[in-house]
């Protein structure tokens, strides 16, 4: 839109030109007066924006920042951090570090990787463009490679165009066209697409004016071709996982803030009843809330009305897997086993306890890196077993029974024992695997776990009240940092 002021000048010029002409100029003036009161009523109706700025960006999409999107925290500040690189890259170059060239977000459905890719885009003042791994997979073989390579110039055309610098590639579903070579049915279709996706990237290089950023999104890093994950590639993984309690109300809070949301309600009971639910789950309750309240002729959305939406969302998704409140409760109390006994056997070794899914698992607890150690005592060997089998012994002290979620668990307390035998701190003495009778090691190596089973079991029926209490924490916030839960703990006891 050109300046409104240079308009009416023309036009002034013209009447002033018109009337020295001998022209009669009142009907235009007439006629002129009535279009500029209607043009100024107009602008004050929409917000007088309507003319200047958002016009102009109409038909592109709206910009997200880091702010738009709740919880995931810990993605953000990883991201953040590879994107340095991209801002910084006149530096990067200077001091010869190989260029960043992809970032790899994994993670469940709907958790907010588009959304991530957006803000990264954003943040680094890069043009953007979105695409999906199935759009590449064609009947006819050698297209795919080349809407690869179509792609990758036409970001590079976008950022030219609009003046930047750099340019996001977004690629969704990537393992559809990088799933591991050869493995696709023979289809030679995949191959070619992925190898051509490969050379792109290879391509890149710190000397390109229009530096190029791929961030790829998938939720089966497992069955990526590995030639993806090597450096030079995506050389960078950014876990996006379901968000805790503390996302879940600020991803709430964000797709509230433009809903008239009744006083009474209670956004933190909402993240509450929604263990388990994607940033896009919640995104459907704050919709599905504000249809009922449509409904129901209603002004305002009503706790009731998000109660319903949660329910909704429940049963039309068919949410892959939410946890009944006792399977929460065990699960809590399997963790808190191993997090107790954490700290008592090496204090200060709790970086974390969850009860939220991620992965197969419904809740576990990530311990402090501890400093590699080259010699191992017969104690430190114990207590690590004692970590190890303190969730299913919490599971059988306080609900009666083991569940299946220990098999792991025991593996890992059989492995260490061995150790011990193996290194020849048994009662066995010094011994090779070749010279021990299977029945002897099997004997050996249950003496073992029974007797470490038997101290913590010891320990756990001590401390009855303090663990009912941590498990009690831990299932309402869902997340303890290390330090809130020795806070919790209080002074510590020492096992081994
Ligand atoms: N962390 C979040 N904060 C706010 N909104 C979110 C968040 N995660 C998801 N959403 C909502 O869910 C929608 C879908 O999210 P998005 O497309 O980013 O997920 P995704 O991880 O890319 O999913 P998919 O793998 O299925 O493509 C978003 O448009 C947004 O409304
Ligand atoms: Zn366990």
């Amino acid at each position: 839109m050109p300046h409104i002021e240079i308009i009416i000048g023309i036009i002034a010029a013209i009447l002033i030109f018109l009337v020295f002409e001998g022209v009669d100029v009142m009907p235009v003036i007439f006629l002129g007066s009535i279009l500029a009161a209607f043009y100024y009523v107009a602008g004050k109706r929409s917000g007088s924006k309507t003319f200047a700025g958002v016009a102009k960006r109409s038909g592109e999409e709206p910009l997200i920042s880091f702010d738009d999107i709740g919880g995931q925290d810990i993605a953000k500040g990883e991201l953040c951090e590879a994107l340095e690189f991209i801002k910084d890259f006149e530096r990067i170059k200077s001091l010869g570090i190989r260029p960043l060239k992809g970032i790899l977000l994994n993670g469940p459905p709907g958790t907010g990787k588009t959304l991530l890719a957006k803000a990264a885009a954003q943040f680094t003042e890069s043009a953007f463009l979105a695409a999906s791994g199935s759009e590449f997979v064609e009947m006819y073989v050698g297209v795919g490679a080349q809407r690869v390579r179509q792609l990758f110039k036409q970001a590079a055309n976008t950022a030219r165009r609009d003046n930047k610098k750099s340019a996001v590639i977004f690629i969704d579903e990537i393992e559809v066209l990088g799933g591991k070579r050869g493995q696709n049915s023979g289809h030679l279709e995949y191959d070619q697409t992925l190898n051509e996706l490969l050379v792109q990237m290879d391509g890149i290089s710190a000397n390109d004016t229009i530096r190029i950023l791929v961030i790829g999104a998938t939720n089966r890093v497992d069955i990526l071709d590995p030639a993806l994950l090597r450096p030079g590639r995506f050389d960078r993984q950014v876990k996006v996982d379901l968000p805790d309690k503390k996302g879940r109300l600020k991803i709430l809070e964000l797709h509230t803030r433009n809903k008239p949301v009744a006083e009474e309600v209670v956004l933190n009971d909402v993240a509450n009843d929604t263990f388990g639910f994607s940033g896009a789950h919640l995104e459907s309750v704050a919709n599905e809330a504000a249809i009922l309240a449509f409904r129901e002729k209603s002004n305002v959305i009503t706790a009731q009305h998000l109660r319903s939406a949660v329910e909704k969302v429940i049963m039309g998704e068919k949410l892959d897997r939410i946890p009944s409140s006792e399977e929460r409760k065990r699960i809590a109390i399997h963790e808190i086993g191993h997090a107790l006994l954490s700290e008592c056997t090496q204090p200060g070794s709790v970086a974390s306890v969850n009860v939220v899914p991620r992965g197969n698992a419904l809740g576990y607890v990530r311990q402090t890196q501890q400093d590699d150690k080259y010699l191992y005592t017969v104690d430190f060997i114990k207590g690590k077993m004692a970590i190890a089998v303190a969730g299913a012994i919490a599971e059988e002290t306080f609900l009666g029974a083991r569940s299946t979620g220990a098999a792991n668990d025991f593996k890992q307390a059989a492995d260490l024992a061995k150790q011990i035998v193996f290194g020849g701190m048994s009662e066995l003495g010094i011994v090779s695997p070749e010279d021990v009778p299977k029945e002897l090691l099997h004997k050996t190596i249950t003496g073992i776990i029974n007797e470490v089973e038997s101290q913590v079991k010891k320990l756990i029926n001590n401390k009855k009240a303090l663990f009912t209490q941590l498990v009690d924490l831990v299932m309402s916030r869902e997340c303890l940092s290390g330090n809130e839960f020795r806070d919790a703990i209080g002074t510590s006891v020492q096992v081994f």
